[in-house]
C-alpha cells in the first residue's frame, strides 16, 4: 500500500529510547490504544534483547528496528538475515557503508524472512539528522550541500534495491522529485512547535514533514519525555489532520 494512503497514525512511529521494559510499559500505560507503530533501537535492543519486539508486536505494534547497521557485506547480510527472522516490519542500515553492502542486507534480508511472509521495509539512512553543514564539510570532511549529499546517498539505496531511506524532512522534496514517488521516505528531527530541538540540526514540525512528503514521521522525545504523552500524541495528530484538511 501506498504510504500516502495509510492512516495519519500509521505513519507516525514513536521512538522507544528507553533502556529497560519497565519503562516501555510505563510509556505505553500513557500511549497504547493512541499509536500504532514504534521504533527500537540500540539503547532498548541492548539493553532488552529481540525480546523486546516479540513483546511489542504481541501488543499489535508495527515495530521498526533500528539497529543502523555498518558493516563489510557478508556481516550486513548476516545481520539482516537474522534480524528478519524476528517478523518486524521495517529495518535499517547506514547508506554510507555502500551499495555492495546494501545489496547484501537485501539478500540478507530476503533468505531470513518466513516463506509467505512480506520482507520487512529496508531503509537507507543518509546523513544523520544530528548532522549540519558544517560538521559534514568539516569533521567528516564531505563537501557541499547537505542536501546534494542525502540525494547522493537516496540514489545509491534506491540503486541498490532497497525500499527507501531516512532522511530529514527538509530533503524530502528533491528525493521523491528525482526517485518517486513510492521511494519510502522516513522523517526523524521532528520538533512540534515550542518543544527542545536538543542534538537535532535539521528539524521541522510535524505539519511541515507531511506537506514536504514524508511518508513515515519518526517521533521520541516530544511525546515520550512529555508529562503526559497521550496529550503530547493526540495534539500532535490533531495539528497534522487540522493542517491536511
Ligand atoms: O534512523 C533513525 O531513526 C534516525 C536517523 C536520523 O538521522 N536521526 C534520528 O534522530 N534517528 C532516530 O530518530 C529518533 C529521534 O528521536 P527524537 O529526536 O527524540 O525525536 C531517535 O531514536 C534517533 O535514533
Amino acid at each position: 500500500m501506498k504510504p500516502e494512503t495509510i492512516d495519519t497514525r500509521e505513519r507516525m512511529i514513536v521512538a522507544l529510547d528507553f533502556s529497560t521494559l519497565a519503562e516501555v510499559k510505563q510509556c505505553l500505560t500513557s500511549l497504547q490504544g493512541h499509536i500504532r507503530y514504534v521504533k527500537v533501537g540500540m539503547e532498548l535492543t541492548y539493553a532488552e534483547g529481540p525480546a523486546v519486539f516479540h513483546y511489542l508486536k504481541e501488543l499489535g505494534l508495527k515495530v521498526f528496528v533500528d539497529l543502523k547497521v555498518h558493516d563489510i557485506p557478508n556481516t550486513a547480510k548476516g545481520a539482516m538475515r537474522s534480524l528478519a527472522r524476528h517478523g518486524v516490519d521495517m529495518v535499517n542500515v547506514h547508506a554510507a557503508g555502500g551499495v555492495a553492502m546494501m545489496q547484501a542486507a537485501r539478500e540478507g534480508l530476503e533468505q531470513g524472512t518466513a516463506a509467505g511472509a512480506a520482507a520487512p521495509l529496508l531503509i537507507g539512512v543518509t546523513m544523520l539528522t544530528s548532522t549540519g553543514k558544517q560538521m559534514m564539510n568539516d569533521e567528516l570532511a564531505i563537501a557541499g550541500e547537505v542536501e546534494d549529499v542525502v540525494l547522493h546517498y537516496a540514489k545509491m539505496t534506491k540503486a541498490a534495491g532497497l525500499d527507501g531511506v531516512v532522511a530529514s524532512p527538509l530533503e524530502i522534496p528533491v528525493i521523491k522529485k528525482a526517485l518517486g514517488d513510492s521511494f519510502v521516505t522516513v522523517t526523524p528531527g521532528i520538533r512540534p512547535l515550542g518543544t527542545d530541538q536538543g542534538d537535532q540540526t535539521r528539524i521541522t514540525t510535524p505539519e511541515q514533514a507531511f506537506r514536504l512528503g514524508s511518508d513515515y514521521l519518526v517521533i521520541g522525545r516530544a511525546v515520550t519525555a512529555a508529562k503526559d504523552p497521550a496529550a503530547a500524541w493526540e495534539s500532535i495528530v490533531q495539528a497534522v489532520e487540522a493542517d491536511r484538511s
